[in-house]
Parts: structure tokens; C-alpha cells; sequence
């Protein structure tokens, strides 16, 4: 089991107190498999990656990643998973403008010790950036910014893919093509992927769908 949540519970405080945001959500994943998660604005789903992601502490239940429960990890060892294990795709890409696109997309397995330059160029060239490898992100269009992001995180070879809206930024057409890859370069690797999406097509390419309301998963 890649990912197992059990009755994870969150909430914030607010001006009138605290809002529970998640009240019991329970999840399991395997490895290879792909699942769209998704919900309403607001329902919780970046809520609920966070936590999964080790980038957010839960108030109660448990999360276990390859079996090693991270809601009883110090700050450090639950840093030390999320860098050999989890592998994170954010909405805003976060690349590093003063390293270029080769640089950025070796940064994240350079630091799990799982740097291979020639599954770099491999990573480019399944997601067209080969002509971009040595531009600075600030000299890319946003969509090739996002493929970069990509290609960061699956160059590390994560066990456990989070993705918010991977696609969200580029258009119906390239969004499909990246998809397409993303899966693939997922599929080779073994690793289990979760996608939120407000996109039926992404969630319709996916092997599985959970769908967050009312602070449950269904
Ligand atoms: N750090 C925080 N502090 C206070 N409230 C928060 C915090 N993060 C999220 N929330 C609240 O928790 C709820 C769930 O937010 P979350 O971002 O998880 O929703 P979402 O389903 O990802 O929404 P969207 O689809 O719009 O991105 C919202 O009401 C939000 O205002």
C-alpha cells in the first residue's frame, strides 16, 4: 500500500471558531494506481494533499505513506519521506528563476540522490522541453513552466505523485498531451498518483475517482 488515510480530520479556526474542513476522510492507494480527487471549491481537496503531502499536520487519524505513519514523524523525518517518497505538483510551479530548466528539473532528484542526466533529457523530450533546457524559467510561456514542473517531480522518482490541477494553466489540446505523459511516465515508474481536478476530462483518464464533500470522501 502507497497511501493509506484513516479517519483524518481538520479544521480551522476562524472568526467564529473553528471550521472542520475534513471530518473522517479514509483512502486507500496502491502503487500504480491513478485517482482523480475531486469537490467543490473549498470543499478540502488542496486541504487534504497538504496532509497527505507531509506539508500539513492532521488534528486527528493517521496517514501512512510505504507504510511509515507521517502523523507520528518530527518535522525533519517527515521532510525526509516527502523527499524520497512523495512527489508534489503545485498549481503555482516554483521553479527556481535563478537555475535553468535542465537545473530545475534535476533539483528535486539531486536531493533525493536520484539524479540520472539522461532520464532528464529522456523527461524533456517526453514533454517537449528539449529545446528549452538551458532558458531560464523567466524566457518560457507558462504552460512550459508547468511541464517543468512536471518533469521536476517525476525525475525523482517518487512512489506517491500529488498533482493540484497539473493541467490548469495550459490549453484543452497540450493539457491532454501532458496528461497523456504524465500517466505514462507513472505508469513506467510504478508510483501511485492523485490528480485534483475540477476538469471531468482529466478525472475521466484517471483509474479511480473520489469525489470530497461535506468533509468525507465519496
Ligand atoms: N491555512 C488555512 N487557514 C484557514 N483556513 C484555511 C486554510 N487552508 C484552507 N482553509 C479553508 O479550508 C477550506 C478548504 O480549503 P481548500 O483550499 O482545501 O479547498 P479546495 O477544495 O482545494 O478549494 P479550491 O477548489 O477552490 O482550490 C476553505 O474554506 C478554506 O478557506
Amino acid at each position: 500500500m502507497v497511501l493509506s488515510v484513516e479517519n483524518v480530520t481538520k479544521s480551522f479556526a476562524g472568526a467564529d471558531g473553528a471550521t472542520p474542513v475534513l471530518r473522517g476522510v479514509d483512502l486507500q492507494m496502491q502503487a500504480g494506481e491513478t485517482l482523480a480527487l475531486t469537490g467543490e471549491s473549498g470543499s478540502g481537496k488542496s486541504t487534504l494533499l497538504h496532509l497527505v503531502g507531509g506539508l500539513d499536520v492532521v488534528d486527528s487519524g493517521v496517514i501512512r505513506v510505504n507504510g511509515q505513519d507521517i502523523t507520528e514523524m518530527d518535522d525533519t523525518a517527515r521532510a525526509a519521506l516527502r523527499r524520497s517518497e512523495v512527489g508534489v505538483v503545485f498549481q503555482q510551479f516554483n521553479l527556481i528563476p535563478s537555475l535553468t530548466v535542465a537545473a530545475n528539473i534535476a533539483f528535486q532528484a539531486r536531493l533525493s540522490g536520484r539524479h540520472d542526466p539522461t532520464q532528464v533529457a529522456a523527461l524533456a523530450k517526453a514533454l517537449g522541453l528539449t529545446p528549452h533546457l538551458e532558458k531560464y524559467p523567466e524566457a518560457i510561456s507558462g504552460g512550459q513552466q508547468q511541464r517543468v514542473a512536471i518533469a521536476r517531480t517525476l525525475a525523482a522518482r517518487p512512489r506517491l505523485v500529488l498533482a493540484d490541477e497539473p493541467t490548469g494553466n495550459l490549453d484543452e489540446a497540450t493539457a491532454a498531451e501532458v496528461l497523456d505523459q504524465m500517466l505514462a511516465l507513472v505508469t513506467e515508474t510504478g508510483a501511485a498518483l492523485m490528480v485534483v481536478t475540477h476538469s471531468q476530462a482529466v478525472a475521466d483518464r484517471m483509474s479511480r475517482h473520489v469525489h470530497l464533500s461535506q468533509g468525507r470522501l465519496a
